[in-house]
């Protein structure tokens, strides 16, 4: 099995290598951001053929790259052109909007994609499936839940679904404080059950990615949000369930260790989906160390989301009922309003207002690659200015 890693240096992509080191994966191409320490290191164990940088780095990688420690091996600035190259698998664990082109462009270029970008199938759904018909490109998500539900699904029929239920931490403000509004973003990166990059974290904590993760189930599945719903399971072991119209229920269990999704992710992806729903599953391809004897004990909750309080589930499901351009305005009002509240210009609890006032200003228009820049570029100027207005 051969890899592509984009966001190689992030959480994501270091533990993709991790499973690619457990299972002897060959790894032909690496894209980072600005990590260039641990992206050299990651170099020097998996000898890939081509990496990718920022290119606020791209100089300062040629020149690390050059010695004869690093001969043969290509640098470039554009991590589209590295998720396009021949591999088996694509594994997409960029964060944030850039994580797009490269999607499309896997996608585009026929390849399997195991995709934690959710930020693709969230803004961009449309035209990543265009590209996967274009292309014969397919996807499995890497997200917890979305793993979950594709295993829940794998034999059954899209129609015999009635609603597919992801759960929810809570986030670390799940039992309190009462008054949200003096959090700090310390408070807020403390997770209870993962250990993830700040932007989901963050996200996580308000239960805006929750409600990401809503939208991106709708694109990845073809299902209506009203047939997407949420319920906070603190234990984090549900990921998540499929309700069948006879009643019934599949649910996909496991300890919280992305390692796992990954491996399932990469071992789905070459007979991914190239349509929404298309699930066909998956062998899978051996044991990810540690978890074998995981125990079925304790006492599991599960309990309803509280919308007064978390704002952020009831905005993404306004913009993803809305569509068109809003799941756009949405993400990028979000990723400024999480990096306003990490560098403490802005409250946690001014987060949903924030992303609120921009849904309300957002423009209609049917989404395409150039309205899609477009009202990202606008929404973050717009947030921008509101977390001015506020600091
Ligand atoms: N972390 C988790 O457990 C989960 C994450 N996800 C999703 O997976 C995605 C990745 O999340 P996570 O791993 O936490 O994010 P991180 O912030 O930990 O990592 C982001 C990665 O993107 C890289 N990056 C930034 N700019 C570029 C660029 N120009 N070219 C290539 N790579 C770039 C970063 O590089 P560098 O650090 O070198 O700058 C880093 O490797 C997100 O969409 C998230 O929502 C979903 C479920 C769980
Ligand atoms: C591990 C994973 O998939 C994350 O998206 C996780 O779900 C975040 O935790 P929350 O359930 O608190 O959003
Ligand atoms: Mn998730």
């Amino acid at each position: 099995m051969k890899l592509s890693v984009l966001g190689s240096t992030g959480s994501i992509g270091t533990q993709a290598l991790d499973v690619a080191r457990e299972r002897g994966y060959v790894v032909g191409a690496l894209a980072a951001g600005r990590n260039l320490e641990l992206l050299a290191a990651q170099v020097r164990e998996f000898r890939p053929t081509v990496v990718s940088v920022d290119a606020t780095v791209y100089a300062g990688a040629r020149a690390l790259f050059s010695g004869p420690d690093f001969s043969g091996l290509r640098v470039i600035a554009d991590p589209s052109e590295a998720a396009a190259l021949e591999a088996d698998v694509v594994v997409n664990a960029m964060s944030g909007l850039i994580g797009l082109a490269p999607t499309r462009a896997a996608l585009q270029a026929g390849r399997a994609v195991a995709l934690a970008t959710k930020e693709a199938m969230v803004t961009a759904a449309d035209l990543m499936w265009e590209a996967s018909a274009r292309g014969g490109g397919r996807v499995v998500p890497v997200d917890s839940e979305h793993t979950g539900v594709y295993q829940c699904l794998t034999g059954e029929h899209m129609a015999d679904v009635a609603e597919v239920i992801l759960t929810a931490s809570g986030g670390p403000f799940r039992d309190g404080p009462a008054d949200l509004r003096g959090v700090t973003p310390a408070q807020a990166l403390k997770h209870p059950s993962w250990s993830m990059g700040p932007k989901v974290t963050i996200d996580s904590a308000t239960l805006m990615n929750k409600g990401l993760e809503v939208m991106e189930c709708a694109s990845l599945y073809g299902l209506p949000l009203s047939q997407v719903g949420v319920v906070v399971h603190p234990q984090s072991l549900m990921h998540a369930a499929v309700r069948f119209r006879d009643g019934s229920l599949k649910a996909q269990f496991g300890p919280t260790d992305m390692r796992l999704p990954i491996a399932y992710a990469i071992d789905a992806a070459p007979t991914g989906m190239q349509r929404p729903g298309d699930v066909r599953g998956a062998r899978r391809g051996g044991e990810v160390a540690g978890h074998l004897g995981w125990p079925l004990r304790g006492e599991w909750v599960f309990r309803e989301p509280d919308f007064q309080r978390f704002p952020c589930l009831a905005l993404a499901y306004r913009a993803g009922e809305a569509g068109g351009l809003l799941p756009v305005a949405l993400n990028a009002a979000d990723e400024v309003a999480v990096e306003a509240f990490l560098a403490g210009q802005l409250p946690f609890t001014g987060i949903p207002c924030l992303i609120e006032r921009v849904l309300d200003e957002t423009p209609a228009g049917a989404l395409s690659w150039e309205a899609l820049a477009d009202t990202d570029a606008w929404a973050r100027v717009r947030a921008r200015e509101l977390v001015g207005v506020r600091a």
